[in-house]
């Protein structure tokens, strides 16, 4: 089978590429690489790698985004399977999903029968533009703060120190003090509730969010249902606890914890909210038209590495 490394060298704060020198020395089949030079292109490339509809084996050497990005190229390949090494910032995929550590697991892998398992992917539907996640999406705090971060070159600077985490810490501090709570009307096909004093809602397709916090710890990305977690009506002192307390997977037994499994949801805010998909901001809402959340079930399939 044809295997390609599509590898972002800016991710991890720009680690990955010398992370990526390292491994492919201990790497013993052929394969061809692409380096990604901008965002998206890793999605261009893998559409590429895809054209021809033979099965095609692709590593995405990167962080979420790559991830993200790779897996939307291939959607429309059913013989395209992918394998995924975690070299980016937060690695929430590489934590939720089976992931390559090593050049040696890879080699072992390539060499075998390639078993794959079949994974689902979450889609949003909104007024202006449609949008995929693999990991997760949300509405409010999470998404303003992933914008900011983003767009800031306070974090392009502190990367050059590979203090690109101080970034994330400076603008939740700040978010925290600035940020207006929200209402929500979480629409299921059979029930419909509203959610006053929302800071965020995010609906998962697998445990982990934010680098390691485990949002939605029933998450199974292989069974054809999503997750919403709100948090709502809690002072920002308590907002605070709730983040320390998620890393654990002990924040559903706050009472301003709600979390709702579906197949489907449709979220509707009472103000023009930001919104993000796998950690990359996707514009805002439109206030009192709802987003369509749903989950296609086993649309791509990953190395199954048992
Ligand atoms: N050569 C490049 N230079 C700058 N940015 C790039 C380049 N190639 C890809 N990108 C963009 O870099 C962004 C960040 O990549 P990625 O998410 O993989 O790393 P990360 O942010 O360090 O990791 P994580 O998302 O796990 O925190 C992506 O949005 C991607 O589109």
């Amino acid at each position: 089978m044809k295997t390609t490394f599509i590898v972002n060298p800016a991710a991890g704060d720009g680690k990955s590429l010398k992370r990526w020198e390292k491994f492919k020395k201990d790497l013993n089949f052929p394969y061809e690489l692409y380096m990604t030079t901008r965002p998206k292109h890793a999605t261009e490339l893998a559409q590429m790698c895809v054209q021809s509809g033979e099965p095609q084996l692709i590593f995405a050497f990167g962080g979420d985004g790559t991830v993200h990005e790779v897996i939307e190229g291939v959607l429309s390949c059913p013989n395209c399977i992918i394998g995924v090494i975690g070299a980016g910032s937060a690695n929430d995929f590489a934590r939720g999903f089976q992931s390559f550590q090593h050049a040696t697991e890879v080699n072992q892998y390539v060499q075998s029968d390639s078993k794959t398992l079949k994974m689902d992917i979450g889609n949003v539907i909104t007024r202006s533009e449609n949008y995929t996640f693999v990991n997760n999406a949300g509405i409010g705090f999470d998404a303003y703060v992933a914008y900011q971060v983003n767009k800031s070159p306070v974090k392009k600077f502190l990367n050059k120190f590979s203090l690109g985490k101080l970034a994330y810490t400076f603008f939740v501090m700040k978010t925290l003090a600035t940020f207006k709570n929200f209402t929500l009307t979480v629409e299921t096909p059979t029930n419909c509730q509203i959610f006053e004093e929302v800071w965020f809602s995010t609906i998962s397709n697998q445990p982990y969010f934010g680098g390691g916090m485990k949002i939605s710890p029933q998450s199974n990305p292989a069974d054809g249902e999503i997750e919403i977690t709100v948090v709502h009506h809690l002072s920002r002192l308590k907002l605070m606890l709730l983040f320390v307390s998620v890393f654990y997977g002990k924040h559903t037994s706050f009472k301003e914890v709600h979390q709702i499994t579906s197949t489907s949801f449709r979220l509707t805010t009472n103000e023009s909210m930001y919104r993000h998909t796998d950690g990359e901001y996707a514009n805002k809402t439109t206030p009192l038209v709802a987003d369509e959340f749903s989950v296609q079930s086993k649309k791509w399939r990953i190395t199954n590495l048992i």
